[in-house]
């Protein structure tokens, strides 16, 4: 008899076709499993105002995670950026999809780059990390709240709600939104979020089986690259609300690495930058952990992470 196995996600565009892109990667690595997507709504989908004062962390995946421990779904995909470093001791992530562009978009109707932008300019955007960068390059701009789903911030943009805003090249790309992009803006400008651009799939510990066809999609430089950023962020966080970036970059057996620590009007900005010879997954988890670890000695509490 054929076995029926759930994948469970977000209802958004772009967790719906994060999802379905999964679904066809298992189609085709076990075609005689039915690999159905079962949509179920998260608190992070039902809040309008800023996401910090909702307690932040684990917004979009918690209800997934509750799902996978009851036995409702039996995957779940998450776009890794807004997966907390510490997960339940009962769950795992066998498979991390390759990564796409890491960058974050510009994007604006009336201005061509971030250099383009005029005195005063409206900036839409509920990002901490993106504000806080670009107000080391652009002390001379404004900010507003600009939330929703990516079709909706850019319909709100059209509608000239802001002059710009930033969003990840990632997922305009799964969307089709490419076009859309003004600018994207190089990484020496604006440090990416720990794990932009990756989607990792998450299911029981137990699932020996799921376990090993998931292993089947798992994308070896994404796992490094994650994996640095991720315990660099660990190595940071805690309860963290101020702005963290992190890059890791997979070449050969070399992994490069750059992370910063801003506040969050951007009056200061800590940064490291390094590479390493990496053989194994934990190699890549002790070189970022250590370089989180650096830093936090080097801020010294001149940027507090729970204000
Ligand atoms: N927090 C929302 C979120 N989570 C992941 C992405 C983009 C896709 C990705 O980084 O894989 C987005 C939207 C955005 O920042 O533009």
């Amino acid at each position: 008899m054929q076995q029926t196995r759930h994948i469970g996600t977000r209802g958004s565009p772009l967790a719906l076709y994060q999802a379905r892109w999964v679904q066809s990667l298992l189609v085709e690595r076990d075609p005689d499993t039915d690999w159905q997507i079962r949509i179920l709504k998260t608190s992070g989908d039902q809040i309008k105002g800023e996401l910090k004062d909702f307690g932040g962390k684990g917004l979009f995946t918690r209800e997934l995670e509750e799902a996978l421990l009851d036995g409702r779904i039996d995957l779940a995909v998450h776009s890794m950026k807004d997966v907390p470093t510490v997960g339940h001791e009962r769950l795992i992530i066998p498979a991390l999809l390759p990564r796409e562009d890491p960058r974050d978009a510009f994007i604006s109707v009336k201005h061509a780059s971030i250099d383009d932008l005029p005195a005063g300019a409206m900036i839409g955007s509920a990002s901490l990390r993106r504000r806080a960068q670009l107000a080391t390059l652009r002390p001379d701009v404004q900010f507003c709240l600009l939330r929703g789903n990516v079709q909706t911030r850019l319909k709100k943009l059209e509608a000239g709600v802001c002059d710009a805003t930033f969003l990840a090249v990632a997922g305009l790309n799964r969307l089709g939104a490419g076009d859309r992009i003004t600018q994207a803006v190089p990484t020496e400008l604006m440090l990416p979020a720990p794990a932009q651009g990756v989607v990792g799939v998450e299911t029981r510990r137990d699932e020996v089986q799921l376990r090993e066809t998931l292993s089947g999609l798992n994308d070896k430089a994404a796992e490094m690259s994650i994996t640095a950023e991720r315990a660099f962020l660990r190595a940071l966080d805690g309860s963290c609300r101020t702005p963290i970036a992190a890059l890791a970059e997979f070449t050969g057996s070399k992994l490069g690495f750059r992370g910063e620590v801003l506040a969050k009007d951007g009056s200061l900005r800590f940064a490291c930058v390094d590479a390493k010879d990496v053989i194994s997954v934990g190699d890549a988890y002790d070189f970022g952990f250590a370089m989180g670890e650096t830093l936090r000695i080097e801020i010294d509490g001149r940027i507090t992470f729970d204000d």
